[in-house]
């Protein structure tokens, strides 16, 4: 696999694509779609780069976020705005499949839900990343928050490919590199400064969706 090339690293920052976890807070404490997206656009971003062999995790991700992003440029745009008043707006012209998948098999709260629940499974990886010694294996840390969390809503050929990918996983120290937040001192701080928004971002989606009975949708 060839690393990121110096120009290519100009680009691109994880502290930045975290950040727009951030950005996605509004100050009532909804959560802004294009934000949340253009996070999620960047985490992408980061998987391309650690390989090919990643393709169809990225494939994936990047049409779950253009199908939201298609959501937000349409005719209701507006009605896209937050998570939450996406949610009221799709439950309440019944634009949701709630038992089965029928005629809005690619509704943005069904859509959102898949990436939430990947959230879930960043989430874990990265603490388990900023707690982890020199010693560490990516791909178990991993593999670990994977099996804990996403796992369970995959059929076994999806977790089965995954975790032949997650073998794929470069070492902790060229993992932190590709990041390019600085050493891995700076990396183990950032993290600790991020993951907090991720972990609330991912709390107020849980219990809006928890509140709606929007957990299970297909
Ligand atoms: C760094 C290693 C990255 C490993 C990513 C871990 C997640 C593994 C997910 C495996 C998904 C396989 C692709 C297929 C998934 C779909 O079947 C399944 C269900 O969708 P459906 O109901 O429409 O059928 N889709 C999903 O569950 C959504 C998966 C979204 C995965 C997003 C992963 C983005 C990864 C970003 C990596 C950033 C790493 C940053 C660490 C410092």
């Amino acid at each position: 696999m060839a690393g990121p090339t110096a120009s290519e690293n100009q680009n691109f920052c994880f502290k930045d694509e975290l950040d727009a976890f951030k950005l996605s807070l509004s100050p009532n404490k909804e959560v802004i779609l294009e934000h949340y997206l253009a996070g999620w656009s960047g985490l992408v971003k980061f998987l391309n780069r650690l390989g090919n062999v990643f393709g169809f995790i990225s494939k994936d991700a990047s049409s779950k976020i253009q199908i939201l992003k298609n959501f937000l440029n349409g005719e209701h745009g507006s009605e896209y705005f937050t998570v939450q008043s996406m949610v009221k707006y799709e439950l309440e012209n019944n634009l949701v499949d709630l038992k089965k998948a029928g005629s809005h098999p690619e509704s943005g709260c069904r859509t959102l839900l898949r990436l939430h629940r990947a959230l879930r499974w960043l989430e874990l990886f990265l603490e388990r990343l900023r707690t982890s010694q020199e010693d560490g294996k990516t791909s178990v840390m991993c593999a670990d928050a994977y099996n804990e969390s996403l796992a369970q809503f995959h059929p076994w050929v999806i977790r089965k490919a995954a975790g032949l990918a997650f073998c794929m996983l470069p070492g902790r120290l060229s993992f932190f590199e590709a990041m390019n937040v600085g050493t891995p001192d700076q990396v183990v701080a950032m993290l600790g400064e991020a993951l907090p928004v991720v972990v609330e971002v991912y709390q107020i989606t849980q219990d809006l969706y928890a509140k709606h009975d929007l957990l299970d949708i297909p």
